[in-house]
């Protein structure tokens, strides 16, 4: 190769020289040092860069050391203080709220049976507030080499204006908020984020509805980012966005969402800057978070801890009462009656702490996919009759009532962008008539017949338990949270059961996520496919949010009701009622559409059913002895420990005269088999999951009958866990069914 010739080079093969970096460029978030090369060629090609250089410039095994050392110094120093941020947090521990329910749940999930690998509780949790950081050194230059590479390159370069030209058009966005749209792939903003950035950025009060999984976080986030960019330039240290969500899990997602798009700039430097503040994780530890400087500019919380924290402490008080904008995610169900009472203290508080510093008001946008007041009404009760001036503008109804309840700076602009229908459209229903007993038995036919990312939602913790308990027996990865669980649990099986479902949808494995309500609102997990409602919900807006954790952004999904009879004709008929809005019920020239019909009725292959009875009853079995028998050890346990601490003795009988303790004793008894009987149970259904299911019971030759195996084979068309059985999803059955109609 002659001297002159340039190739094609890796940022780090190149002879870099360290320059001198100013003070003017300190507040650089993300800047960790500044180098120069010359003779380098930069080419951008699908917006990566493409470095072309000569042999001259390409350092050779000599220059290793040094050049390492230049690249890796920066970093090396950053890691180091950030050992000292580390440090000051000692090793407080995690709160733990222990009840009897709470201490074996680690034993019934299997998620949860794996505790121990959470050593380090204090860098999880960290790692929870803050998110992903770089794990690998590799990962680590790699990406202190994105932001040398951007400082150098001017960030304008890299995503030039054309790229993402839409969401240009909604406003005048800085290069880091751009740049984080880019790096997530989001080419447009939604219709939501698009009707409602412009005027959240103008500083309007917004009432903004959408369907779930419309992108209405980044609807009021994007206004609230940009004014973290612009303080970051003019040193206002001043907070800028309180943030609430009614549950922690929520909370924790916000925020990580938000901090994505703002990496480049909160990088290191800031990494406090967004933060989270929720029960169930240390109260002392956020405190200390709070402490750094620049720290929690951007507060995602919900209502009690934050109470807490202002309550416990008054400088926080004179702190987050400057802030410029107040967003209520999921606003109809913090504003609910039990809810309420906590953030009516928490706006008490500030505003009169406000008084003294700035305007009385702040921004508040609020934000949710359900606003409509019958929504709430219980499925099982009569329905509120609304009156005819009432059906037009049920929007400014909710919000007269809204505004009896929160202080808005001028009147909302209201912003409904699914006005027609309140569950979202990309969402396929679907209905399982069952009788209440065999709801296991069909959970696991849908899981074995469709193997995606199922959701399941109980209406009661003990279900969720079972069913978790049941599954397992049936060798199907799944995971629990429901809100007795500790904080610490809920999360960590919620990462898990991520984790796993992106691993298993490779495999076309299912992995299987049981909840309860406390995971109804807001998450955001993409690859659900399926949500199962175990039980029928007991209001409307349960059943849209719930339903809405499938078919996020511009996904499709599938949500199945398990219904016994009885239900169908009372509480889904009421369900179903209220979901059709009142133009689709009108729709069809003035007639009323039969609201009932909008729910098909899922397909049931009885062949495969009824190859699935057997398992189904022994781990059923089975689950109910191992949660009969843990619970009955555990009161054992607690029985003892109590009669300790109070120094007195125990005996058997004393357990029997409570009518309660013995008649709670006896339920769990009649569910435990001995320990042979579970012994051979378990050998039988291992030995029952072991003979593959068969379309028809088709038992010998692969080119015989209707279906030719063989062909399956050859061409992969063939289902995973049942022979002779077409590829199937449940999409596409429920789309099939409604065309063949
Ligand atoms: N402009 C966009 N382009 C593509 N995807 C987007 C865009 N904005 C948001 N998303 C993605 O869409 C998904 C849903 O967003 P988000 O959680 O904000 O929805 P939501 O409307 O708040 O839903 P819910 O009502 O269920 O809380 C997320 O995975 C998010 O990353």
């Amino acid at each position: 190769m002659s001297d002159n010739k340039k190739v094609q080079v890796n940022w780090d093969q190149l002879k870099w020289n360290s320059v001198p970096v100013s003070d003017a460029l300190d507040d650089f978030g993300g800047f960790y040092g500044l180098e120069e090369i010359d003779g380098v060629d930069v080419n951008i090609v699908n917006g990566q860069a493409q470095l072309f250089t000569t042999d001259k410039h390409i350092k050779n095994e000599n220059d290793t050391e040094d050049s390492e050392k230049l690249t890796a110094d920066p970093f090396e120093q950053d890691e180091k203080s950030n050992d000292e941020d580390v440090n000051p947090y000692g090793e407080d521990e995690l709160i733990e709220f222990k009840n009897m329910d709470e201490m074996s749940e680690g034993e019934l999930s299997s998620a949860d049976d794996s505790d121990n690998e959470f050593g380090d509780e204090f860098d999880e949790e960290e790692k929870l507030i803050l998110g992903d950081k770089p794990q690998t050194e590799t990962e680590k230059k790699d990406e202190l080499a994105a932001n040398v590479f951007n400082a150098d390159l001017n960030l304008e370069d890299v995503i030039s204006s054309s790229e993402l030209p839409e969401w240009e058009k909604i406003g005048n966005l800085s290069m880091t908020v751009l740049q984080g749209l880019s790096k997530l792939g989001f080419v447009k903003p939604t219709e939501i984020q698009a009707k409602t950035i412009p005027l959240g950025l103008e500083g309007h009060d917004i009432m903004g509805k959408a369907s779930t999984g419309s992108g209405k976080t980044l609807a009021y986030g994007i206004p609230i980012l940009e004014k973290l960019v612009e303080s970051q330039n003019t040193k206002n240290k001043d907070p800028i966005g309180l943030i609430f969500t009614p549950t922690r899990e929520l909370a924790q997602q916000v925020s990580q969402h938000l901090q994505k798009i703002t990496e480049l700039i909160l990088h290191e430097k800031n990494k406090y800057a967004i933060l989270s503040l929720t029960g169930g994780l240390s109260i002392q530890k956020q405190e200390r978070l709070l402490k750094y400087d620049g720290s929690g500019k951007i507060i995602i919380a919900t209502p009690g801890r934050f109470l807490e924290l202002i309550e416990k402490n008054s400088d926080l008080l004179e702190r987050f009462c400057k802030i410029d904008t107040l967003v209520l995610d999921e606003a109809d169900r913090l504003l609910q009656d039990g809810h309420f009472d906590e953030f009516e203290k928490i706006i008490k508080l500030l505003r009169s702490h406000r008084k003294k510093t700035k305007s009385q008001y702040w921004q508040t946008m609020i934000f949710s996919a359900t606003f409509s007041i019958d929504l709430f009404n219980k499925l099982g009760s009569v329905t509120r009759q609304k009156k005819k001036n009432e059906k037009e503008d049920e929007l400014q109804l909710v919000l007269k009532h809204l505004m009896t309840k929160i202080h808005f700076r001028s009147k909302p602009i209201i912003i409904d962008t699914n006005p027609e229908s309140k569950i979202s459209s990309q969402i396929k229903e679907a209905l399982i008539e069952c009788a209440p007993l065999e709801r296991d038995l069909f959970v696991y036919y849908f899981i074995t017949m469709y193997p995606g990312t199922t959701l399941v939602f109980c209406n009661a913790i003990e279900s969720v338990k079972k069913l978790n308990a049941y599954l397992n027996q049936l060798k199907i990865n799944t995971y629990q949270i429901h809100s007795p669980m500790t904080q610490k649990n809920r999360l960590k099986n919620l990462e898990k059961f991520k984790e796993k479902a992106s691993f298993n949808s490779k495999i076309n494995k299912a992995t299987v996520l049981i909840a309860s309500d406390v995971a109804a609102r807001g998450l955001d997990i993409p690859q659900i496919e399926h949500v199962i409602h175990y039980h029928l919900p007991r209001t409307a807006d349960v059943y849209i949010h719930r339903s809405g954790r499938t078919a996020r952004a511009s996904n499709e999904g599938v949500a199945v009701v398990l219904c016994s009879p009885q239900e169908s004709v009372g509480p889904l008929r009421k369900l179903r009622k209220l979901l059709a809005s009142d133009d689709v019920k009108v729709k069809s020239k003035g007639k009323k559409m039969k609201w009932q019909k909008t729910i098909s009725l899922l397909p049931i292959e009885s062949d495969i059913l009824a190859q699935l009875k057997d398992r189904s009853t022994l781990a059923s079995e089975l689950a109910d002895n191992e949660i009969a028998t843990n619970s009955l050890h555990k009161d054992d346990n607690w029985l003892a420990k109590a009669a300790e601490d109070l120094g007195i003795d125990v005996d058997s009988d004393d357990e029997n005269k409570d009518v309660y303790l013995a008649k709670n004793k006896t339920k769990k008894m009649n569910k435990t088999i001995s320990k042979d009987q579970a012994k051979f149970d378990r050998m039988k259904l291992n030995e029952l999951l072991t003979i593959p299911l068969r379309k028809d019971r088709r038992q010998k030759y692969l080119t015989g009958g209707l279906v030719n195996l063989a062909d399956h084979l050859v061409k992969k068309r063939g289902h995973n866990g049942i022979i002779g059985h077409e590829k199937t999803d449940a999409l596409s059955t429920l789309k099939n069914k409604k065309r063949k109609k």
